[in-house]
């Protein structure tokens, strides 16, 4: 247990930049361990879930070098990983079981994953059932829905597969096993979800396309080492984007922030909300759209989020739920019910910890039904283990009338290690 506690704060203000990407990070360390010759990494994010993806590729053979600047992949090839000698540790990371359970079933070898509590909770079959289809064999615990997962890898074919859920977890699972299974599989969505996977295939000299609603990965290509950086993680920033819109007083830059319009839902969200956000400079690093953000406090109002922005906004709704908490009027979340399969049940997390400060909150089934206040609460706040849930809380606590203390700050170091620090710097 690790708590910590945040005071209302009298402004959010100065420059900062956030940690590079969370999945773009993931998915260099996949792809430049698959390409032939050496791929350097600037900017990766060294979250724990990062890490878990690079202990595991290093479990397979891959030698890297970190030089705290740099990450060097010595990679491969796509038939160069080597059978793990024990069991892979995905620790709290959805993305990292996720997406090598698709390599994985390719591979010719033996393999086991697991995570920790939270993770060994979370759904498996949305990717297990349609790698069955390739046929992939791979076993489970709760009839081949749970961590721990083992793996006896094979020969697969390609498939067309219509997702019932717009995950990028399970599009870029099926797109890894498609890089080795015979002829194309293609992976439908019904809306769309985030396209890092599709950017960086290609980028590497992966065989993908772009097909109406999905994506087409053709096997044959092999894949070559690339120089990568990695943009600033809009989810991260999303922490401080709401904590300079919510506190009167605050003018706040963020610096090199990823702006994939995939992932942008935050920024419609939050500016059909009132809030004041600009797009300054930009540009674009390795294949993604980067910008900085300057944002200002604003006078937020209730609004209706459903439909498509969803999925392109699905780790922003709990930092969203607290800026709806200090709107005027109300707010309704549908479509959101893969909030509730995340690390914790982020709907159920909200809402208790916005009633422990004061806000009005009602659960559906699929979203939040939330009334703005005029002033949040101190309160004592729980994570859960959930490091959105902990960032999201103490955001709130900038604009509270009397300090937020979250019990369990631990799990933030998942996605976002330096996030204290920053919020120590801009908030006055
Ligand atoms: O592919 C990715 O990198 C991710 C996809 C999303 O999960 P789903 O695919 O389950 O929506 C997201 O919640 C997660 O933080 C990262
Ligand atoms: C849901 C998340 O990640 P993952 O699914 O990779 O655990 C997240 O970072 O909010």
């Amino acid at each position: 247990m690790k708590p910590y506690t945040v005071k209302p704060a009298q402004g959010v203000r100065g420059e900062i930049s956030v940690p590079g990407d969370k999945s773009i990070s993931h998915r260099s360390i996949m792809l430049g361990s698959l390409a032939r010759g050496t791929t350097t990494v600037r900017g990766l994010l060294r979250g724990e879930d990062n890490m878990s993806t690079l202990k595991a590729f290093q479990s397979m053979g891959i030698e890297t070098v970190d030089d705290g600047e740099t990450l060097t992949i010595h990679g491969k090839g796509l038939h160069g990983l080597t059978e793990p000698t024990d069991v892979i540790d995905c620790g709290n990371s959805g993305t990292t079981i996720r997406l090598i359970s698709g390599l994985l079933a390719a591979q010719n070898f033996f393999s086991v994953l697991t995570g920790d509590q939270y993770l060994r909770k979370r759904p498996m079959k949305r990717v297990l059932q349609p790698l069955s289809l390739m046929g992939a064999i791979i076993h489970g615990r709760a009839g081949g829905d749970k961590a721990p997962l083992a793996i006896v890898g094979q020969k697969l074919k390609g498939i067309s597969y219509a997702s019932p859920v717009a995950s990028a977890q399970v599009k870029s699972s099926l797109m890894l096993a498609g890089l080795y299974a015979d002829g194309e599989t293609r992976v439908m969505e019904p809306s769309v979800s985030r396209d890092h996977s599709e950017r960086m295939f290609r980028h590497f000299g992966a065989d993908v396309a772009s097909i109406p609603g999905g994506v087409v990965v053709r096997s044959g290509n092999e894949l070559e080492g690339r120089e990568i950086v990695v943009p600033g993680d809009i989810s991260s920033a999303a922490f401080f984007i709401v904590a300079a819109l919510i506190v009167p007083g605050s003018e706040l830059l963020i610096k090199g922030v990823g702006v994939n319009p995939t992932r942008t839902g935050i920024i419609d969200i939050l500016t059909a909300m009132g809030g004041s956000i600009e797009l300054l400079d930009c540009r674009e690093l390795s294949g993604e759209p980067v910008a900085d953000l300057l944002v200002r406090s604003s006078i937020l109002k209730g609004i209706e989020i459903g439909g498509d922005v969803v999925p392109r906004a699905i780790d922003e709704f709990p930092v969203i739920s607290v800026a709806a908490a200090c709107a005027q009027g109300r707010t309704t979340i549908r479509d959101a019910r893969e909030l509730r399969v995340k690390e914790t049940d982020r709907i159920a997390a909200m809402a208790a910890n916005l009633r422990l400060a004061g806000g009005c909150i009602e659960e559906t089934d699929d979203g939040m039904v939330i009334e703005g206040v005029e002033r949040l609460n101190g309160c004592a706040a729980e994570s859960r283990g959930d490091h959105r849930i902990a960032m999201s809380m103490l955001i709130a606590g900038l604009a509270a009338n009397g300090p937020v203390t979250v019990d369990d700050t631990e799990c933030i170091a998942t996605s976002f290690p330096t996030f204290t620090a920053l919020l120590e710097k801009v908030a006055c």
